[in-house]
């Protein structure tokens, strides 16, 4: 199976040492956003582990992993949802070349505040390809992906941009990851 012998290359986070880092002039990121707790870091793990992985604590800063399938080599750079990070959103999505955004599915409250970023960083970059995770699809009051398609105005994105939406979850830590998931993770693979 294509993809199964991908693996977690590298993982670092920085916080006060990012300008340093040469993280800022990289061009060929695929950027992983959205609110914190959402579940960026539990999917970025699941996708480069072919298994599910639960994130153990926030990202403080930023969250660089590589991700190699077969064909390709890919690396992903989170940068953490909560207060302080959101700045840095903007920076990174003028020269990132794919953004992956992720929402809790079930966290109804928050998702006006999660489109509101999602539109902000969309507008400043017109181009970047649009993957949205509709996460945390295994609890109870998560949001059907027609509706989180709605919630999150996924229409207004611009009918010259490519997007893509997939229902995803991160459940028990060790099983399969599910088959949307490893379908996002060669789609993803295709646009990179
Ligand atoms: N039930 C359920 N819990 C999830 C899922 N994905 C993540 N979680 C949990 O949600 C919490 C937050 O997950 P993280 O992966 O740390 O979220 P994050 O988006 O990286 O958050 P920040 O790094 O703070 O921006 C953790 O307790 C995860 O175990 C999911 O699909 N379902
Ligand atoms: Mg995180």
């Amino acid at each position: 199976e294509a993809g199964s012998q991908g693996g977690l290359l590298r993982k670092t986070e920085r916080d006060r040492d990012w300008a340093r880092s040469g993280l800022q002039e990289k061009n060929n990121h695929i950027l992983v956003l959205g609110l914190d707790g959402a579940g960026k870091t539990s999917v970025l793990y699941s996708l480069a582990l072919n298994r599910v992985q639960h994130s153990k604590a926030p990202t403080q800063g930023f969250n660089e992993v590589c991700i190699s399938t077969e064909h390709s080599q890919m690396e992903f750079l989170e940068i953490g949802g909560s207060e302080p990070f959101r700045s840095y959103w903007e920076v990174y999505v003028s020269r990132g070349m794919l953004l992956i955004f992720v929402v809790d599915s079930a966290d109804h409250s928050r998702l006006p505040e999660a489109k509101k970023y999602l539109h902000r960083l969309i507008k400043i970059n017109p181009v970047i390809p649009l993957v949205v995770f509709a996460n945390k699809q295994d609890l109870k009051a998560a949001y059907h992906i027609t509706d989180i398609h709605e919630a999150l105005a996924l229409s207004d994105v611009g009918n010259d941009r490519t997007m893509f939406l997939f229902g995803t979850q991160v459940t028990e830590n060790g099983s399969e990851i599910p088959s949307t998931m490893q379908d996002a993770k060669d789609l993803i693979a295709h646009l990179a």
